[in-house]
């Protein structure tokens, strides 16, 4: 028997990828390539050699290197894919949707050749879409390919609710559904903070003020940041998906699915919860939703289809 450590190659050296891949190594979750076009190679390969040299300081073993060269990903466990165009103050997700669906397109044809076994995560936007364009062209079965925006999208949800009630970030729950566009669906009612539903914690109008901040949680960083969109939480959230999936734990987290009638929708991605394990997406988990959650779901979900028209 030979045991290796797990491999995970991040495509796109930006914000998010740098971040993830970061990440990813501080919690020894593997080694991992950072790739990009032949023009970024100097700068990924400057990124992944800086990171790597924090390694001894950090106390943990991770080899990072970076690279334009798909053969340098060869035979990778994980790969997720952050490449292409970020957003600017004054545009939706939805604007980037003709150059990043080539972006992933070219991106997972190398993937595919060079790792035909992996399990992709998606981040890149309008990211519902980008994730069933993968799927589309890699070819690889639905719990292979799953796309990232609940677990940050919830994220927010929870650390909103926590400054409000000044309490742990860490006995909050949320759960966010849908696309993650400016109609995603946080579930109140599937919410707690120390295990009490928070209808019981807040009236409804903060509850709503929250909800709707949470909608808007990404335009919110990008009108902040002037020149690009959220990364640091975007990373963490790629990484508890990763975590999940290379330690095989099983954990119950919203993730972009490949949906066959599962709340009434067939062949399109969109945020759900699911169980992710060793096989990436083992199963979707449908709760029962009031009429109101499901027409909330419905318009999120034909935004998102909207979107997916221009793919075709
Ligand atoms: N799903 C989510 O929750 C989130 C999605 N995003 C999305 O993630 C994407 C990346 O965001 P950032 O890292 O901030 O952008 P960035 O501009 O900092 O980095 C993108 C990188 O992709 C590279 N790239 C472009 N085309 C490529 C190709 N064909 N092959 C390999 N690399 C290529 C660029 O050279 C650049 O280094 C954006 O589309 C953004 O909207 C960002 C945050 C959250
Ligand atoms: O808002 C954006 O463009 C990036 C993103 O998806 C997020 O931060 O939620």
């Amino acid at each position: 028997m030979t045991i290796r450590r797990s491999k995970i190659s991040v495509i796109g050296s930006g914000f998010t990828g740098a971040t993830t891949a970061l990440m990813l190594a501080q919690k020894e979750l593997g080694d991992v390539v950072l790739v990009d076009i032949p023009n970024a190679e100097g700068p990924t390969k400057g990124k992944a050699l800086d990171m790597l040299e924090s390694t001894p300081v950090q106390g943990v073993d991770a080899r990072i290197t970076g690279t334009a060269d798909y053969a340098e990903t060869q035979d990778s466990d994980l790969v997720i894919i952050t490449a292409g165009i970020a957003r600017k103050p004054g545009m939706s997700r939805d604007d980037l949707v003709s150059t990043n669906a080539k972006v992933m397109r070219s991106v997972t044809e190398q993937v595919v050749k060079y790792s035909p076994n992996c399990i992709i995560l998606v981040l890149t936007n309008p990211v519902d879409a980008m994730t069933y364009e993968v799927y589309r062209t890699s070819g690889f079965p639905k719990n292979r390919v799953i796309g990232q925006s609940g677990v940050l999208d919830t994220a927010r949800f929870r650390t909103f609710i926590a400054q409000e009630l000044n309490v742990s970030v860490e006995d909050v729950t949320g759960f966010v559904l849908g696309g993650h566009g400016d109609d995603m669906v946080p579930l109140v009612r599937y919410s707690y903070a120390g295990g009490v539903p928070l209808e019981k914690w807040l009236p409804k109008e903060r509850l709503d003020a929250i909800v709707e901040r949470t909608r808007k949680g990404g335009g919110e960083i990008v009108g902040l940041l002037g020149n690009g969109s959220a990364y640091y939480a975007p990373a963490a959230s790629l990484v508890q998906m990763a975590e999940a999936i290379l330690k095989d734990k099983r954990r119950i987290l919203p993730a972009i699915a490949y949906l066959e009638g599962e709340y009434g929708y067939q062949d399109m991605y969109l945020g759900v919860p699911v169980i992710l394990g060793a096989n990436g997406l083992e199963k979707i988990i449908e709760l029962e939703l009031t009429e109101e959650e499901k027409q909330a779901l419905d318009r999120s979900a034909d935004s998102v289809r909207k979107v997916m028209k221009v793919l075709n």
